[in-house]
């Protein structure tokens, strides 16, 4: 089995990567497990305050849950991985059962930032965006996508997203194997990490 951690900036189009990875690879070898999903349960606050909440910092993430998880794959036993609801900033009731398969791949902004997470990684890549790039994706898919209105993103960019990337989330370029320049769609740098999954599998 081969873990590969994904981290990288907001928008910066970790979640496409991952899916381009999966479409190009024979069907059932790779398992995506999102960050997203271990956010921690936040069923103790009401509404108002969990929107208040700065989902860009490291301790936002029920590292431990998913660390468990990922020994667990490794073994060979499945789990049951968290539903995040952006709309309702927390967990879900609901989980999806995941299968251990040949690739894990882990993607999410902090996921280089914890050491135990980093150690259980077989391939860091961090992708990059600039940070222009990545608000103009942002605002447009979580518009879209998540829920958002225009005010709500912005200000969430200038208090929370900008600051805790500068502080815990671009650091985390040193500890990646591959960086991948993702301003524009970057196929060579898929093909490359497909190649090394190729390798590392046989
Ligand atoms: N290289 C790219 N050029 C233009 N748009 C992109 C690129 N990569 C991703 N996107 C778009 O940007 C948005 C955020 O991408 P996503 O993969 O969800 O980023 P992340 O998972 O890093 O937050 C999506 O709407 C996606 O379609
Ligand atoms: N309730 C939440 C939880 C997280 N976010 C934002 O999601 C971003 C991480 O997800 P990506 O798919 O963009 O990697 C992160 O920057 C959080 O600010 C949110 O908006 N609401």
């Amino acid at each position: 089995m081969l873990i590969i951690g994904i981290g990288g900036g907001t928008g910066s189009g970790k979640t496409t990567v991952v899916n381009k990875i999966i479409s190009e690879s024979p069907p059932g070898e790779v398992t995506i497990i999102s960050q997203d999903s271990y956010y921690k349960d936040l069923s103790h606050l009401d509404y108002e305050s969990r929107t208040k909440v700065n989902f860009d910092h490291p301790n936002s993430i029920d590292f431990t849950l998913l660390c468990g998880h990922l020994a667990e794959l490794r073994k060979g036993a499945s789990i049951e991985q968290p539903v995040y609801s952006f709309v309702e900033h927390n967990r879900t009731d609901e989980t999806v059962t995941t299968h251990p398969k040949k690739v894990i791949v882990v993607e999410g902004i902090l996921i280089l930032t914890d050491p135990s997470i980093r150690d259980l990684f077989d391939i860091k890549i961090f992708v990059h965006a600039d940070s222009d790039e990545r608000l103009i994706r942002r605002l447009k898919r979580d518009i879209a996508e998540r829920g958002r209105d225009l005010e709500e993103v912005l200000s969430r960019y200038q208090n929370t997203l900008k600051p805790m990337h500068q502080q815990f989330i671009e650091p985390t370029k040193e500890f990646a194997d591959i960086i991948i320049p993702n301003n524009r769609y970057n196929t060579v740098a898929v093909d490359i990490v497909r190649t090394i999954i190729n390798e590392r599998l046989s």
